[in-house]
């Protein structure tokens, strides 16, 4: 998936600039660990290795998963490109739709947003923690250990596995993780000639909408394991932002939405995460089943 999503970059931005660009593989934390995301993630397991290297001046550019990105702003680098964001949204992987599987159904996925989403739509699935790239993921579906998974449309498509997809549900069903769907292109503050030739590639109201999900995210100090989506869809002056707490077994949501000019996203954001935190957000996110 990392692979793929370079290399688009890579191409748009020879398209834009001329300029050659050349891959330069990294493995990170993420890539190796066994543990769950839930208990390593939100700490830039897929992000830092890449960030040493470009602090390091072995890389010029990172392309990362705007979604994996920690919210706090790293030293000495600077996020110069959001490119055109793909589909924000999760997709459930295997033979059936979430309405035709069978009670009880295996369905694997280590995201708390989406166990928590889970359950509140079908309480009687048995959810289970999985980890793994994609293709490790999906096998486990062949190899019969799970009735399904749940994952990013996004990612599924950029790794040409859409045949395995049974349902794609909305935001209103599953609200998407901040950022989900979008590249994140990281460079050091003082290239500022490489971030002029990066930011032909950004796309401003992608960087709006993921301005305003991810600072719902940094306001309420969570982290991807915290049981919170937050999306915001682009309109042509507007943008309207929704996020949400789930409980962890799903029984309760505390779900707002707001709108506003783009200018204004991280102001929408901080906004909507200081109303979610009035409403009990806290409480909810700290509950465990
Ligand atoms: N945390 C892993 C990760 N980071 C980005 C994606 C998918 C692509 C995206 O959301 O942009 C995934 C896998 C998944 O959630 O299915």
């Amino acid at each position: 998936m990392a692979t793929t999503q370079s290399g688009l970059v890579a191409d748009a931005l020879t398209q834009r600039t001329g300029h050659a660009v050349e891959l330069v593989g990294v493995t990170t934390e993420g890539d190796v660990s066994r543990a769950l995301l839930a208990q390593i993630g939100g700490t830039g397991v897929f992000v830092n290795e890449l960030r040493d290297r470009l602090l390091a001046g072995e890389v010029d550019f990172a392309v990362h998963s705007l979604k994996d990105l920690p919210t706090a702003d790293p030293e000495g680098i600077v996020l110069a490109a959001t490119p055109r964001r793909d589909d924000p949204r999760d997709a459930l992987c295997g033979p059936f739709k979430l309405a035709d599987l069978p009670r009880g159904a295996r369905v694997g996925t280590g995201s708390p947003r989406r166990v928590a989403q889970l359950r509140a739509m079908r309480p009687d699935l048995d959810v289970v923690p999985i980890r793994g790239n994609a293709d490790t993921r999906l096998r486990k579906i062949t190899e019969g250990d799970l009735d399904a998974v749940v994952l990013a449309y996004a990612g599924l498509r950029r790794i040409g596995r859409e045949e395995e997809i049974a349902e794609i549900f909305e935001p209103d069903q599953m609200l998407p993780a901040p950022g989900q769907g979008a590249l994140a292109l990281e460079c050091r503050a003082d290239r500022s000639e490489l971030r002029e030739l990066l930011g032909t590639v950004d796309d401003p109201a992608t960087r709006a909408a993921v301005t305003a999900e991810r600072t719902v995210l940094a306001v309420l100090e969570a982290g991807c394991s915290a049981p919170v989506g937050a999306y915001a869809a682009e309109g042509e002056q507007e943008l309207r932002l929704t996020a949400a707490v789930v409980a962890h077994d799903g029984s309760r949501q505390i779900r707002l939405s707001a709108s506003g000019h783009p200018d204004q996203a991280e102001r929408i954001g901080r906004e909507l995460a200081a109303e979610l935190l009035d409403r009990g957000a806290d409480q909810l996110m700290g509950e465990r089943d």
